[in-house]
């Protein structure tokens, strides 16, 4: 039987991150109370705008950057409790990383092809030997007529396309994208958003990509809003404590009262592991 050791899609939890950057001139919140979920094989938008903690997020994410408070798991590894060594491996081997701008991933002189085997340099013994090949990794980012091309010569947009190509060569699980776009035309944008998602989709990678631009966000399925910090999933809505006061009373969700707005009636359905609320339409109110 073959066995494969290519990585598939790592899932992705983070609980009550925080960062605080401490300056000489003062302590700047960057992240507070981050908890968020990433199913393996997802792929994410989380959008915010300038300074609102996204670079952040990724390089606590990507294991450049320790929380000053918090939990990272990744694929069901604690991350936040792994040594150097550990962080090390997980980079090199389960992480891909495409920085912002994408000029900073490439070497200008070495072709297309050049550049993806520069980055799967450091895999080594029987592991090489699963990776996806450059052609087939250009192929996938649309890039095969340039493959022999120097990539100084590129434009943003193929630049872009070969900065995936190279967060992919090591077959990571999860591959964090910071800012793909910022420097592309609408149509240039959306091509590479639809490659980042197809690749994805071709090698079961779970996908986090950060924009500041919600059409972006849009086309990559689900995203997670950061301001000033926090993290809006909506998934998480879905599983949300609240307390029941010393009266009985429990002061529901904003997005709940929404659905179920002061003054309306309900149904308290008993469950043998709790309640369920079902709004009463007004037709069905006098039943
Ligand atoms: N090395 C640092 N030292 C001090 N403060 C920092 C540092 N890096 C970021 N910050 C601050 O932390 C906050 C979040 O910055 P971050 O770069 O994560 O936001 P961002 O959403 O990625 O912004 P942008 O899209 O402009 O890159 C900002 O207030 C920023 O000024």
């Amino acid at each position: 039987m073959t066995t494969t050791t290519l990585e598939t899609g790592l899932s992705l939890h983070c609980e009550r991150v925080g960062h605080v950057y401490s300056t000489p001139t003062g302590d700047t919140v960057a992240l507070q109370d981050v908890t968020l979920t990433v199913r393996a094989g997802e792929t994410i938008a989380v959008l915010g705008p300038s300074g609102s903690g996204k670079s952040t997020l990724l390089a606590v994410i990507a294991g450049l950057l320790a929380p000053t408070s918090g939990q990272v798991w990744v694929g069901g590894d604690e991350m936040t409790a792994m040594s150097e060594r550990e962080l090390l491996m997980l980079r090199a081997h389960r992480l891909g990383v495409v920085v912002q701008d994408p000029s900073r991933n490439l070497l200008p002189y070495g072709t297309a092809e050049d550049n993806v085997r520069f980055a799967q340099r450091g895999v080594r013994g029987f592991r090489r030997a699963s990776l996806p090949t450059p052609a087939v990794l250009l192929h996938a980012l649309g890039l095969t007529h340039l493959a022999g091309r120097a990539v100084g010569g590129f434009s943003g947009g193929e630049q872009q396309r070969l900065a995936v190509a190279m967060g992919m060569a090591t077959s990571p699980g999860l591959l964090l994208v910071d800012e793909p776009t910022s420097q592309l035309d609408k149509a240039n944008r959306d091509a590479v958003v639809e490659l980042i998602a197809a690749v994805g989709r071709q090698f079961g990678t779970t996908v986090v990509v950060v924009t500041h631009d919600p059409e972006v966000a849009e086309r990559l399925g689900r995203t997670i809003t950061i301001t000033q910090g926090r993290a809006d999933d909506e998934t998480q809505h879905w599983q949300q404590h609240v307390d029941v006061d010393l009266d009985g009373r429990v002061q529901l969700p904003d997005d709940v009262l929404r659905m179920l707005p002061p003054g309306s009636r309900v149904r308290v359905v008993r469950r043998p592991d709790g309640v369920e609320l079902v709004r009463e339409d007004e037709t069905e109110g006098g039943r």
